[in-house]
């Protein structure tokens, strides 16, 4: 597109401040800025700014309550692992191992984001939190993906495939693909890894005007995680799926360290309710944790972010003296093939758009690069989770916290959900593993330990062990290397 036909786009847009600073641009760099322009719509681009200064103006002040207009999920569509008895744990695992045999189920992970909040330049599937084997987030992730094919085909006599979706973002998309190249896709067949990207939205001022952050680069955002069903179509990962036979999905965010890859209990629960959609939850900690909160607002199901819950609510208590809100959403779900498909063709444009004011690097009138110290600017953002208003039948699924979910949020020093954190919980996980299955430790004189088995992950636990997941998924299958051994710290099974 000529530097023309761009002006008269960026006019018709209210936007032609983008070009103030073109003559200045090297060649190179002002043919990369034409290309990123000419990709832009003149009326999407028009109307995205609209609403995002309208949406940052109905933030403040809105007086919206959603947890005036809240209700809980009710019992009959939560499954509990906690409160269900082992035979029919059994049943929803044996279901999800059949279907997964069957090749009807696949993973997905959520890689957009930019992990500002850890802190690091790369992708955060790439973090190694410190364990002894030194794996990243992403080798964990790929090699539960192998065991539990194995269990699958194990039970079935037949050979299986979990295929791994992976969307990612133009910050993710090339570092992630080098990584799984340099790794040989952590021995999966490449052809069963299929990565995809998310589309990226420019960041608006107060005013309505898209930020330029360099003199020939606009600020852009990914467009939030549930930018998942655009990319689902931009991309054909649908037809994929489709062409593989994959009937349901199992969706999950990359910095969860205890993530269970396509947990055949959770597809199992979900298989055999009949849902469509389904959320993984954890008991709230306590009241005012910041975590989502899955529940019914208006009869429709949704999550409402801790910071739209007044406190007096987080603290309501049901006839048992449990919290009433106590479904805290740990950004697992489950979809069916069909379910997206719907979203996908009829509902994907009505999903909320959520606003986030962002301090957003900019260069000034003169040219100069600033570092804003207050927020100037809006980032719009949808959620994967608002879906499931479009759910015909939805169904929660509470698990335990310390056997699933220990997420990767900050950098060391914060108070929670640290690298130290997650190395903790994992190796806790593991250490209780190898009690239950009869292991016996050691200290450094050579005397026996007495076990210890209420290891909470804020503390180091007391042995350092580390199982990988290709010998272990859930802590089966380890009797025969540890019954009744003795074992010095570290005890590294691989
Ligand atoms: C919107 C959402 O799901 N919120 C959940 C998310 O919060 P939280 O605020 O932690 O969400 P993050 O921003 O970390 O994003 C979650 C996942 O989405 C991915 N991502 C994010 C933005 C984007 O544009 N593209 C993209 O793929 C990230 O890479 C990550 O894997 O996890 C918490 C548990 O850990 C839950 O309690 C929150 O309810």
């Amino acid at each position: 597109m000529s530097l023309e036909e761009v002006r008269a786009r960026l006019e018709a847009a209210g936007q032609t401040h983008l070009l103030r600073f073109w003559p200045e641009l090297p060649e190179d760099e002002g043919r990369a800025f034409l290309a990123e322009l000419s990709a832009l719509d003149p009326d999407e681009l028009r109307e995205h700014c609209r609403r995002a200064v309208e949406a940052a103006n109905g933030r403040s002040g809105s007086g919206d309550r959603p947890d005036l207009r809240m209700e809980p999920v009710p019992p009959e569509f939560i499954g509990s692992v906690r409160k269900s008895d082992q035979s029919t744990l059994n049943a929803w695992e044996d279901e999800g191992f059949l279907q997964i045999s069957e090749n009807k189920v696949a993973v997905l992970l959520l890689a957009g984001g930019q992990g500002t909040r850890l802190g690091v330049s790369y992708p955060k599937g790439m973090y190694k939190v410190g364990l002894p084997s030194g794996k990243t987030l992403y080798q964990i992730q790929a090699e539960r993906i192998h065991k539990v094919q194995a269990l699958a085909e194990r039970r079935h006599g037949s050979k299986c495939t979990v295929p791994w979706y992976i969307m990612t973002s133009e910050f993710t998309l090339a570092p992630t693909e080098r990584f799984f190249k340099e790794h040989k896709f952590f021995g999966l067949d490449p052809s069963n890894v299929v990565m995809f990207e998310q589309r990226m939205i420019p960041a608006v001022t107060f005013d309505g005007k898209v930020i330029l952050e360099k003199k020939g680069k606009i600020a852009m955002a990914p467009d939030g995680n549930g930018g998942l069903y655009q990319a689902l179509t931009d991309n054909k990962v649908l037809e994929d799926m489709e062409k593989r036979g994959v009937e349901y999905l199992h969706v999950y965010c990359v910095d969860n360290i205890l993530v269970k890859m396509a947990d055949p209990v959770f597809i199992g629960f979900c298989v055999k309710k009949g849902a469509d959609c389904g959320a993984k939850v954890v008991e709230k900690a306590y009241p005012a944790e910041p975590v989502g909160v899955v529940c019914r607002v208006d009869g429709v199901y949704q999550v409402v972010e801790y910071s739209d819950i007044q406190p007096e609510t987080t603290e309501l208590r049901g006839p048992e003296g449990d919290l009433l809100y106590s479904a805290g959403n740990i950004c697992n779900h489950f979809f069916t093939l069909d379910f997206l498909k719907d979203v996908a063709q009829n509902f994907k444009t009505q999903l909320k758009q959520h606003v986030a004011l962002k301090k957003v690097p900019f260069v000034d009138q003169e040219g100069n690069q600033v570092k804003p110290t207050k927020p100037n600017g809006i980032k719009m953002e949808k959620f994967v989770f608002d879906v499931f208003q479009f759910s015909r039948k939805f169904v929660a699924f509470e698990v335990l916290r310390e056997a699933e979910f220990s997420p990767l949020k900050n950098a060391d020093g914060a108070p929670l959900d640290t690298p130290t954190s997650a190395r903790r919980s994992l190796l806790a996980l593991h250490y209780r593993w190898a009690l239950a299955a009869g292991a016996v430790f050691l200290n450094e004189q050579g005397d026996a330990v007495a076990p210890e088995l209420s290891v909470v992950k804020d503390v180091e636990p007391p042995h350092v062990c580390e199982i990988s997941p290709l010998v272990s998924y859930f802590g089966e299958g380890l009797e025969p290397s540890l019954k009744d051994k003795a074992f010095k710290s570290p005890l590294i099974l691989e």
